[in-house]
């Protein structure tokens, strides 16, 4: 059976005139990671902020883990762990250092937590290296660990990719589908960036000037946004022996149309229709089609409006 982790109903967050966040309904189940893009302004902190308790919604409900009147919310908030905006470890003190003072300020009992986060997280080897001499990349993940020291069953992390470089960002995401993966935390991530997020996440809610566009599975999201090779010819049998034998390729589909949608090869278009004219299959169409990652993103939220 599924477990709900999060329901929001008509969540809204008004500042002055401005809606921040705007009647945002959207339902988290255990173990699974979301990602919540949108570009900035679009209210991915304030709704953050919201679930994690950080601010009070002007409208609409949070219902965590299933709560019920009976539970002191107080209690349920500190199932979360939250990494918002930038992380705030102490720079002049070491990452072991850090570890140590949050989990006092938490209450945790245990302090053999501070070594096995730090394991996780990969910075177990940092000895005596102050935290204001660490990368970026190196505070993100102190951040996360910080963020798990009171084992959250929900763990909400603002931007945690954000200006990290290419090596950054697959050791960040790594950790967070193992954390998801291996011990059944459910996480909400935020991201102005799709394609970068790509792939992190199992789900996705796509969210503009407040409000929710789209909520889709990453199953959804490939699907929408697949890239393939639209070939047509007279006889599509032969053209498809020919992408099969001449080419090596079973990854294609023919169409109601008769068209064949080639979704490998899609970086040497060239050598596809050499094969084809050389085996005398001559194209009426052959063109490059479907939707980039950063395209369907900007069709969903509409931007590019004036
Ligand atoms: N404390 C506040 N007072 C007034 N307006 C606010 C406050 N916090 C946020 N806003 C406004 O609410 C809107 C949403 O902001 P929010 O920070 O939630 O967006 P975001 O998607 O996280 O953007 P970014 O990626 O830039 O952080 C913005 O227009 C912002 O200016």
């Amino acid at each position: 059976m599924t477990e709900e982790v999060l329901v929001t109903r008509g969540l809204t967050k008004r500042y002055g005139e401005q809606r921040a966040v705007d009647d945002v309904s959207i339902r988290m189940e255990r173990g699974r990671v979301y990602g919540l893009i949108g570009s900035n302004g679009a209210g991915k902190t304030t709704l953050m902020r919201m679930i994690s308790g950080l601010a009070i919604p002007t409208a609409g409900t949070i219902s965590l883990f299933g709560s019920d009147a009976e539970r002191p919310r107080q209690q349920d908030l500190a199932r979360i762990g939250t990494l918002i905006e930038t992380p705030t470890p102490y720079g002049a003190m070491t990452a072991r250092q850090n570890m140590h003072v949050h989990r006092l300020i938490r209450g945790v009992p245990d302090p053999n937590v501070e070594t096995e986060l730090l394991e996780l997280v990969g910075l177990a080897d940092t000895g005596r290296k102050r935290v204001s001499n660490f990368s970026l990349g190196m505070r993100q993940r102190l951040g996360i660990a910080l963020a798990l020291i009171s084992a959250p069953e929900l763990l909400v992390l603002d931007e945690p990719v954000n200006g990290l470089d290419p090596a950054g960002v697959v050791e960040v995401r790594r950790l967070i589908r193992d954390l998801a993966i291996e011990r059944g935390i459910t996480v909400l991530l935020s991201s102005h960036n799709l394609p970068e997020l790509y792939q992190t996440a199992t789900d996705y809610i796509i969210v503009d000037r407040g409000a929710v566009r789209r909520t889709l599975t990453l199953a959804e999201l490939d699907a929408q946004t697949q890239r393939f090779l639209r070939i047509e010819a007279p006889d599509t049998e032969r053209l498809t022996t020919v992408l099969e034998q001449g080419l090596g390729t079973s990854d294609f589909t023919v169409m109601p149309d008769r068209s064949v949608r080639l979704t490998s090869h899609l970086d040497d278009a060239e050598s596809v229709l050499r094969t084809l004219v050389r085996q005398d299959v001559w194209p009426t169409a052959f063109s490059p089609e479907g939707e980039s990652l950063e395209s369907f993103f900007l069709t969903v939220t509409g931007a590019g409006r004036s």
